[in-house]
């Protein structure tokens, strides 16, 4: 009947996907084309990602994408779709400075076309997401690999595996639903740690490089059509090498993420 509806998704149709155990197939999208295949290939939700640094500018991190690089590929995006669930990065820098300030950034994400606002970090951002999540936009919090911390991280690299940065990790997650997150993305962590996370909460969550217990999936486009120049990371798998098209592809990766067949052993910690 979902499927069969041709409105804009919304947060309920997610939230009846998580309540019934049905995994969401999430992919980032940064253009009108890719984005009207994905949703043709039914995708659930398109993720303009800040990773459009890397993927579309050529740049070799995300920390100089603009809010107005954002506006723009957010624009193209949602012009070109009509029930695809569109998320947009709040890039670095728009977000850090004061709950107020973020507020008019996401607005206009929110305007252009996005249906809820992704922001990396931790407990520190519980206030942030409380005072957004109280005035309208939805939020999606983004723990565990944080690529705008990649200064303070040195290096895209595991998180979590100390015991003690293990039990930060739950405690920001707790701390993010508490403060009223609809979502959250988990990066690069040992599955043990994110599927007990996601056992606990009761908001999704979206894994890329944390097993397959998490609510859904998430991988940059160009690394699952295996177009991305240089060694993939461990989460990536290539699913346009068994098929003929990038729909087909897209398809199967759908189909894999519904199926619990991606991600397997070999693409988690
Ligand atoms: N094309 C692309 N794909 C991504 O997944 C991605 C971006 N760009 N840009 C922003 C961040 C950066 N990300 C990255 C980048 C590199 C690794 C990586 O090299 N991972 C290694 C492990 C490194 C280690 O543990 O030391 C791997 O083999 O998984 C992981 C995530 C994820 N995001
Ligand atoms: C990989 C996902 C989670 C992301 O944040 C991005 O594409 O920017
Ligand atoms: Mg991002």
């Amino acid at each position: 009947m979902e499927e069969a509806s041709n409105k804009r998704r919304t947060r309920e149709h997610l939230q009846q996907k998580y309540q019934s155990g049905e995994k969401i197939a999430v992919l980032t999208c940064y253009d009108a084309t890719f984005a009207n295949v994905l949703e043709k290939a039914g995708i659930d939700i398109l993720l303009v990602g800040d990773s459009l640094g890397n993927v579309i500018q050529g740049k070799p991190d995300t920390l100089s994408v603009s809010l107005e690089d954002m506006l723009y590929h957010t624009t193209c995006v949602a012009r070109s779709t009509h029930k695809a669930f569109i998320i947009a990065d709040m890039p670095f820098g728009t977000f850090q400075v004061s709950p107020q300030e973020t507020f008019t950034h996401a607005a206009r994400l929110l305007a252009a076309g996005a249906q809820m606002v992704k922001i990396e970090g931790g407990r520190h951002m519980a206030e942030t997401v409380d005072f957004l999540t109280n005035r309208g936009i939805p939020v999606c919090a983004h723990i565990g690999l944080t690529p705008q911390s990649l200064h303070q991280l040195g290096g895209y690299k595991l998180q979590g595996k100390k015991t003690e940065d293990a039990q930060r990790l739950r405690e920001d997650a707790m701390a993010l639903q508490e403060a009223g997150t609809a979502m959250l993305v988990m990066e690069m962590m040992p599955a043990t740690l994110a599927g007990e996370i996601t056992q606990r909460l009761s908001i999704p969550t979206i894994g890329i490089g944390a097993g397959s217990i998490c609510s859904g999936q998430v991988l940059v486009l160009h690394d699952m059509l295996g177009i991305y120049p240089g060694k993939p990371p461990r989460f990536v798998r290539n699913f346009l090498q068994d098929t003929n098209s990038i729909h087909s592809a897209v398809e199967a990766y759908v189909q894999a993420v519904r199926s619990g067949m991606f991600p397997a052993n070999e693409h988690a910690f």
